[in-house]
Parts: C-alpha cells; structure tokens; sequence
C-alpha cells in the first residue's frame, strides 16, 4: 500500500493581496494526522496561509493541493471543516444554535433526508463540546461573538471531518469552554483527524499540538517541535536556524525554516 497523500502541500507558494506581498516563498506540508499550531504576530500572514490552504485566496505563484489533488481540481469538500476567523454565525439569517451546527452535518447525509440519529447525536455532542448545551435552543443572534464563534467550531466538529482548520477557535472563548473543544479536538484526532489551527495562545490545547509553524512577515520562520508563543522562537533565536535548543527536538530537512530575504525589506517598505 502507498504512503496516504499528504492532507495539504503548498509548494513556492506566494500570495498578493491589494497588490502587496502577504505571503512568500512558502513550503509547507501536513501529513494526515498531525495537530500543526500556525502562530505569529498579527499581520504576519496566519490568516492567510490557512485561507490560501483552502483556496479562499488566490495564489500568485505556486502550487497548493489537498489530499494529492491541485486545489482547482478539488471537490471533496466535505472531508474538510473550516471555522474563520471573527465572523458572524448567522449573517441577519435567524436561526437556533442547533440549527446552524446541524448544516455542518448537511454534506455527511443523503441530500434532503432527514437528519439520523446519528446525525443528531453528532449535533449534540458537537455543541456540548463547545459548552453550549443549554443555548441550543436559542437563535444565533442572541448570542455574544464569543458564542458564535462556538457555534461555528460546533458546526465544523458536527462533521466529523478528515482535517479541521480553524483561525484562532479560542480567542474570547473561556476556560472551562476552551478545555471542553481541546477535549473534542483530542477526540477528533484519535479517529485520526487532521488539525491546523492559527492561535496566539494555545492554553488547553497545547498538549494536543504536535508541530509549530510561526510565520512572520509573510514567511516561514519555524516549522518543527511545538514552542508555546511565537515569541519563545524569536527568544531562542531558533527562527532562521537548526531547531537546536535543549527543550525542543528539530525536524527533519523538509521543516527547515525559510528566512529572510530583500522582499521583507521590501514589504516593511511597502508597510509604512
Ligand atoms: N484583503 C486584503 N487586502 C490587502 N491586505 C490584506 C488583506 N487581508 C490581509 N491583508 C494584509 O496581509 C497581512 C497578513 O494578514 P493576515 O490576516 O494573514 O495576518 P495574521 O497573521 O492572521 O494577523 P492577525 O493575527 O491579526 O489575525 C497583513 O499585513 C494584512 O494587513
């Protein structure tokens, strides 16, 4: 048997945005099953990376392809859970919290059926574990944006997908919340689930993480053993070099970090 494709490949890749250099000479692939934590000062690019991953931004250059196949070829989408960053749950439309999460059940059954039990139950563990259990009921709108965030990473575990990306799930969310979506993440990725997710703090989460990617100014500036702040490997001096640092264990070539180049000048230019 063939070793599984790699669930994303992003080779050379670039992005523009508004006619400016965002992201640069990216390399980056993630194997089924690992957890990856994207971090990085605002603006570095996170957003981004993971947009592009899922071709809601176009690349300029490069090649991105999930599962072995390009993006423009794609069309399993389903296998996929994507929770953005900051957005509304509902968009004006009214609709309850188990409403919502259940649409993310929609492309896991027979087209206009209604929802199994199964389905069910995966709508009701989904939104216990963002610990909105006792809201289920209630319409989106009356929600706090913390809350709605909640929703939208219920909706994305309801289906049960092979690889979830989420843009920073835990911001404004609290602690007893937060411990309750790492325990439904640790689930996830024992039935062999793929997590990438942007952060600025891992809190509960960091023990599930496996891999660190810290972007800045638009690159790769570490990619291998997990470090809890993007600021432990501007600290360590580990961006740019080797991973050596006496906690934390390297990974093999194809993680070795991209560094600077004239085009960060450039962009810091382009900045001011
Ligand atoms: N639509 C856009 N048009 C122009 N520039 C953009 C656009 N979206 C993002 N940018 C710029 O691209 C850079 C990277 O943004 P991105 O949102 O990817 O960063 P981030 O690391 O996720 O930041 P944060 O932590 O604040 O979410 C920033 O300088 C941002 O201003």
């Amino acid at each position: 048997m063939s070793a599984p494709e790699p669930v994303v490949r992003i080779r050379d890749g670039a992005v523009a945005l508004g006619g400016r250099p965002v992201l640069r000479g990216i390399d980056l692939t993630v194997q089924q099953g690992e957890v990856v934590a994207v971090l990085g000062a605002n603006g570095s690019g996170k957003s981004t990376l993971v947009r592009a991953m899922m071709g809601l931004v176009p690349t300029s250059r490069g090649e991105v392809s999930l599962f072995g196949t390009p993006l423009d070829d794609f069309h399993d989408w389903q296998r996929i859970g994507f929770v953005p960053q900051r957005v509304s749950a509902t968009s004006g439309v009214p609709a309850t919290v188990w409403e919502v999460v259940a649409s993310g059940r929609l492309a896991r059954r027979p087209f206009l059926r209604p929802l199994r039990a199964e389905d069910r139950a995966a709508v009701r563990d989904a939104i216990a574990a963002v610990g909105l259990s006792d809201r289920a009921k209630d319409g989106c709108a009356t929600l706090s944006g913390g809350q709605q965030q909640r929703v939208l990473i219920a909706r994305a575990l309801a289906g049960d997908p092979d690889v979830l990306v989420l843009d920073e799930p835990t911001a404004g969310v609290d602690l007893v919340s937060q411990q309750a979506f790492a325990d439904a993440l640790g689930a996830l990725v024992d039935r062999g689930a793929t997590i990438i997710l942007v952060a600025h703090e891992l809190g509960p989460l960091a023990p599930l993480i496996g891999r660190t990617v810290v972007m800045r100014d638009g690159r790769v500036a570490y990619d291998g053993a997990p470090v809890a702040t993007a600021h432990e490997v501007e600290h360590a001096g580990l961006a740019g070099q080797g991973h050596h640092h006496p906690d934390l264990q390297g990974r093999p070539s194809d993680h070795i970090p991209v560094v600077t180049s004239p085009l960060d000048q450039s962009a810091r230019r382009g900045d001011a």
